[in-house]
């Protein structure tokens, strides 16, 4: 039995991981914390794994103190740029043998969609990505938004890819989305929606839409187990679920 502990367990994420938790067969559930809990409750407890779905403002912190206590990590909350994957790094060297999982993104679907936009963005002059959540969303753009930018970007560099087309020489600010490494990232929230996204491909005479829907929050408890059962046998820092899944 892995023992694992969550933090945000009150949140919509948080309150689902710990259901998932305890229905699986080999995790668990030793200990649900949230806003103004102690962490020490977690060795006290005797957690083997953390998982985080709380806040970008306060990830930082939660991960430095697994870090110091060796203690393993999958996490989904957003808000990690080079610069904190950089400093989380330097802190795993320090302890070598504890594992920390960041996965924009732990549904299965949203994984492929990633990995399918990767593979297509050498193909197409245009891309630009759509992503649409609940109002209740604290950041934007998406972590999912910004990593699917990021591995298309890096796609696009590999293949010496064209320039992006775009006369637009004046807009309302926001009018063309946000610039995230140089792909158009557009922010959709609306009430009834989850998490979705479209990448949108386009060349002469021909448009791709990979589209991604996550219609409730059980969507992402198999890549949150996936991650559980995985990260104990991964010291050091890990980006993308996909590197848990065969993807051969
Ligand atoms: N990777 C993935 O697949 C997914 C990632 N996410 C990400 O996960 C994060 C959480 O999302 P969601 O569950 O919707 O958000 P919620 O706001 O519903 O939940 C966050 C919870 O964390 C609590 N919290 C705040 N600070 C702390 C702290 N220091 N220690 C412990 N708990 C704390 C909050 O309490 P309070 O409300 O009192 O502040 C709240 O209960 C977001 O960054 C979101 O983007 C979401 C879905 C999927
Ligand atoms: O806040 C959410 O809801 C989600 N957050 C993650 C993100 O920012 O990409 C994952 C998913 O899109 C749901």
């Amino acid at each position: 039995m892995i023992k694992v502990g969550v933090l945000g367990a009150k949140g919509k994420m948080g309150a689902q991981t710990c259901l998932a938790v305890e229905e699986a067969a080999d995790t668990e559930l030793v200990a649900r914390l949230d806003q103004g809990d102690e962490l020490d409750e977690l060795t006290r407890a005797g957690a083997e794994v953390v998982v985080d779905f709380t806040r970008p403002e306060v990830v930082m912190d939660n991960l430095a103190w697994c870090i110091q206590h060796g203690i393993h990590a999958v996490v989904g909350t957003t808000g990690f740029d080079d610069e904190r994957l950089a400093t989380l790094r330097t802190r795993l060297d320090a302890q070598p043998g504890t594992g920390i999982l960041i996965a924009p993104n732990f549904s299965i679907g949203a994984v492929l969609m990633m990995q399918f936009a990767a593979q297509a963005a050498r193909y197409y002059e245009s891309v630009e990505i759509i992503e649409l959540h609940h109002p209740d969303k604290v950041d934007a753009p998406s972590g999912t938004a910004r990593r699917t930018a990021e591995l298309v970007a890096a796609a696009r560099r590999e293949a010496d890819a064209r320039p992006i087309p775009d006369a637009t020489t004046t807009a309302l600010e926001g009018a063309r989305g946000a610039d995230v490494d140089g792909i158009r990232v557009h922010g959709v929230r609306l009430r009834g929606l989850v998490a979705h996204q479209e990448v949108l491909f386009g060349d002469e005479g021909e448009t791709l839409t990979i589209r991604h829907d996550s219609m409730n929050r059980t969507s992402f408890m198999a890549g949150v187990l996936l991650g559980v059962r995985s990260i104990g046998t991964a010291p050091g820092l890990t980006v993308g679920l996909e590197h848990f899944m065969d993807l051969s």
